[in-house]
């Protein structure tokens, strides 16, 4: 069974046409991004998933249901990451988690769960004297409480610093590896090509590309940019038959290559593209 089932999926609002005509396939296990430009209908298309906002046409399976007739029981499968934490300013760590797991049928100990996002040691601190980074930690652990089959993440490291970042998708891998599945809406692409098996890109509404994030766009396969110091110089030579410019350098030079690289297209390049030649 796949996890997350979606055909032809359609919304407005009023005039205008957030999601028009998406399409997805997400397999147990699998963490999966979805990328776009502010107002591409990402939320819209995830809030529909969760069972938060009605679509107007379209078939949608979410772990075997349609989110539209959601029950309490597929509700305590799933986890969703927003910022929930922020509405309790005046509670503890371990008072939100515990209170949290009160909601359950079958939740992760508190402990383990504090242990996992880091936050054993601030336990005793309320809401209100976290960092930003630290409440969004908090806000996983309340996603996760629950052992959901399914994560949703929405933008989970904005405003994180890079250890916090990496620390962060240690934690996600660590789900992932335990076998849930995730679907993580970012801008950070970086984020998206460390963590996701799959990714699509979404814009004005329809997906215009999916696939390996290592490889979306043809990337890997395509031209590559060779580039070395010659005579004092910048050199570079672009090329889809990088290995030999290498050679034929290694052989000219006979050895070591001053300052060679070997460079293509990024995933930021590559998205770019195709959101710019959406129609
Ligand atoms: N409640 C609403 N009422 C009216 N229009 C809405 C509503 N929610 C979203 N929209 C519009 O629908 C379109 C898609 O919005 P959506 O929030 O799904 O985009 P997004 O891809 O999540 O963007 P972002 O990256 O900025 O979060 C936008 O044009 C937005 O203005």
């Amino acid at each position: 069974m796949t996890a997350i089932k979606v055909r032809g999926l359609t919304k407005s609002y009023g005039e205008v046409r957030a999601v028009r005509g998406i399409d997805l396939d997400i397999q147990p296990g699998e963490v999966f991004a979805v990328l776009g430009p502010n107002g591409a209908g990402k939320s819209t298309t995830v809030e529909i998933l969760e069972g938060h906002r009605r679509r107007d046409g379209g078939e949608v399976s979410v772990l075997g249901v349609d989110p539209g007739q959601a029950t309490r029981e597929w509700r305590s499968r799933i986890g969703i990451v927003t910022q929930n934490a922020d509405d309790k300013p005046e509670a503890t760590v371990r008072e939100l988690v515990t209170h949290f797991a009160g909601y359950y049928p079958a939740p992760m100990d508190p402990d383990e769960v504090m242990d996992r996002v880091g936050l054993r040691e601030k336990e005793r601190s309320r809401v209100r004297a976290l960092s930003g980074g630290q409440r969004r930690r908090l806000d996983v652990a309340l996603g996760i409480v629950g052992r959901p089959q399914l994560l949703f993440l929405d933008e989970p490291t904005t405003g994180f610093d890079p250890a916090a970042r990496r620390a962060f998708w240690e934690l996600i891998s660590g789900l992932s590896d335990g076998g849930t599945t995730i679907l993580l809406t970012t801008h950070y692409l970086d984020e998206a090509e460390a963590l996701a098996d799959r990714v699509a890109v979404v814009a004005r509404g329809q997906v215009v590309a999916q696939g390996d994030p290592h490889s979306l766009g043809g990337r890997t396969g395509g031209q590559a940019t060779v580039s070395w110091r010659e005579n004092g110089e910048r050199r570079s030579v672009r090329t889809g038959i990088p290995s030999r410019t290498v050679i034929e350098l290694a052989e000219r030079f006979d050895g070591e290559v001053p300052e060679l690289t070997v460079t293509r297209p990024t995933l930021e390049d590559v998205y770019l593209s195709l959101i710019e030649e959406t129609p």
